[in-house]
């Protein structure tokens, strides 16, 4: 559309915009109410001249939404394009992800399947062995020499293991037929090809439960201990002579001292001793419950060197600095061992003075040896050194010195 003048008012009322065509109508009637037509004229000629401004400016947006439509209309398009490409990659991904569980669902079923029969193969196999130690003991009569003679001694070691475990007869006098065996078969090799005497030790000899008349030794080895702590025990519990659990008999240079308050037989005056404190009296330093979790140690006792090895082994429960052993568990365990060798030496005593020095941290799970020495006795007065050391002895870990007074049975008592 054009600002350009019309010649004629017909062809203007035509062809012209509304707001055009209003002022030529009120030309019209000025003309017929005989006004002068030259200023007719030229009040028209202003109205166009007002109007041809308005139309520039509503071209110029014409023109602007026409290009807005046209973006729009191509915007369109490459949205319609990218939902087409979405759609199959959508597509492609269901596939794939069903594809996906469907093999996960195949190798579950394997691996189940799998599990199921080396499941059914280990049981067979343990019924196997189970018929065959039956079997043994049918035929044999364990009580009699020419029995081990018959049977070999891994078998005999067997057939006590299996006694134990079946009948719960854990006494220390069986436990210690078990060790004693053990003992041999280690040191003659020929007699126990494939056999690995270790481990059995540990799934075998079952020791008595807590309901148990019989207190529970916990000094004995378990499945948590490590194989530097069992090699340890093997070194000392072999210069141990444990024909018979009557300490007067004991040969060896070395006592493995039980865990529970039979510990008191040991102790000058033992005997009396024992029968004041009562019979399921254990001190705290055990996790009865998990085994490893917490204080894992046994104690030995060198009569004529008048001295105490420790074994200990620590379990997460007694973390302090992280992957480090408490300080306090281990004056815990120092308390223990040298209040235990105090006892031995001069009866009943309680701990007067603990002194320790922690040159290098413990780490947590590690095997350590507590050494025990005498310094010297005065009076009431016991006075006893400790080191704590690596398992090969290189790392001093722990100094200490502890002063133990002797006190009277009415003391105790009233403490
Ligand atoms: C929980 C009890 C356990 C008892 C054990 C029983 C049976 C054992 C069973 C199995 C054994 C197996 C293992 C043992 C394992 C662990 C043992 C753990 C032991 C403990 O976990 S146990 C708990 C902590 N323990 C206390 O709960 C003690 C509280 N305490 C008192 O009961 C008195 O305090 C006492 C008796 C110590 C003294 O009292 P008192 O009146 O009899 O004698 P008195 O004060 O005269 O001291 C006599 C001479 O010792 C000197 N002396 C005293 N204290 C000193 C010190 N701190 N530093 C340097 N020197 C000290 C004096 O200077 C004087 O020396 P001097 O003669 O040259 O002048």
């Amino acid at each position: 559309m054009t600002a350009s003048m019309p010649h004629a008012a017909g062809a203007a009322a035509a062809e012209d915009p509304p707001i055009l065509q209003s002022g030529l109508h009120r030309s019209r009637t000025v003309t017929h109410g005989h006004a002068e037509p030259e200023s007719e004229v030229a009040t028209m000629k202003k109205t166009v001249m007002g109007i041809g401004p308005m139309l520039q400016s509503l071209n110029v947006m014409n023109e602007e939404l026409r290009k807005r439509k046209d973006n729009l209309l191509r915007d369109k398009l490459v949205l319609e394009e990218s939902i087409v490409t979405c759609n199959k990659e959508k597509d492609e991904d269901t596939t794939k992800l069903s594809e996906a569980s469907e093999s996960l669902k195949k190798l579950k079923t394997e691996h189940d399947d799998g599990k199921a029969n080396a499941q059914k193969e280990i049981e067979s196999l343990k019924q196997q062995i189970l018929d065959r130690d039956k079997a043994i003991c049918a035929l044999v009569d364990t009580t009699k020499a020419e029995a081990r003679k018959l049977c070999g001694l891994v078998i005999w070691y067997r057939i006590i293991t299996h006694k134990c475990r079946k009948t719960r007869d854990c006494s220390l006098s069986s436990v210690l037929r078990v060790e004693q065996t053990l003992r041999i078969l280690k040191t003659r090799p020929s007699l126990h090809t494939g056999f690995q005497a270790d481990k059995l030790i540990h799934t075998t000899v079952r020791l008595p439960g807590i309901f148990s008349p019989r207190p529970r030794d916990f000094s004995l080895p378990n499945s948590s201990w490590s194989p530097k702590m069992m090699e340890l025990y093997d070194h000392y519990n072999s210069q141990c002579d444990l024909e018979t659990e009557d300490i007067e008999s004991q040969k060896g240079p070395w006592i493995r001292l039980p865990s529970y308050n039979r510990i008191l037989k040991y102790a000058k005056g033992g005997v009396y001793l024992s029968k004041i404190m009562q019979s399921k009296a254990r001190l705290f330093t055990r996790n009865v419950y998990q085994v490893g979790a917490s204080f894992e140690y046994v104690i030995f006792l060198n009569k004529e060197e008048k001295k105490c090895v420790c074994l200990f082994q620590a379990g997460h429960l007694l973390e302090g600095p992280p992957g480090h052993v408490h300080g306090g568990a281990i004056a815990t365990m120092i308390d223990t061992v040298t209040g235990t060798h105090a006892t031995f030496l001069s009866g009943l005593v309680v701990t007067a003075n603990l002194n320790i020095n922690y040159r290098n941290a413990i780490p947590l799970g590690s095997t350590v040896i507590l050494e025990s020495t005498l310094d010297h006795i005065e009076g009431r007065k016991t006075h006893i050194n400790c080191k704590v050391t690596s398992a090969d002895g290189s790392k001093v870990h722990t100094e200490a010195t502890a002063l133990f007074v002797s006190i009277s049975v009415s003391h105790l008592m009233g403490m």
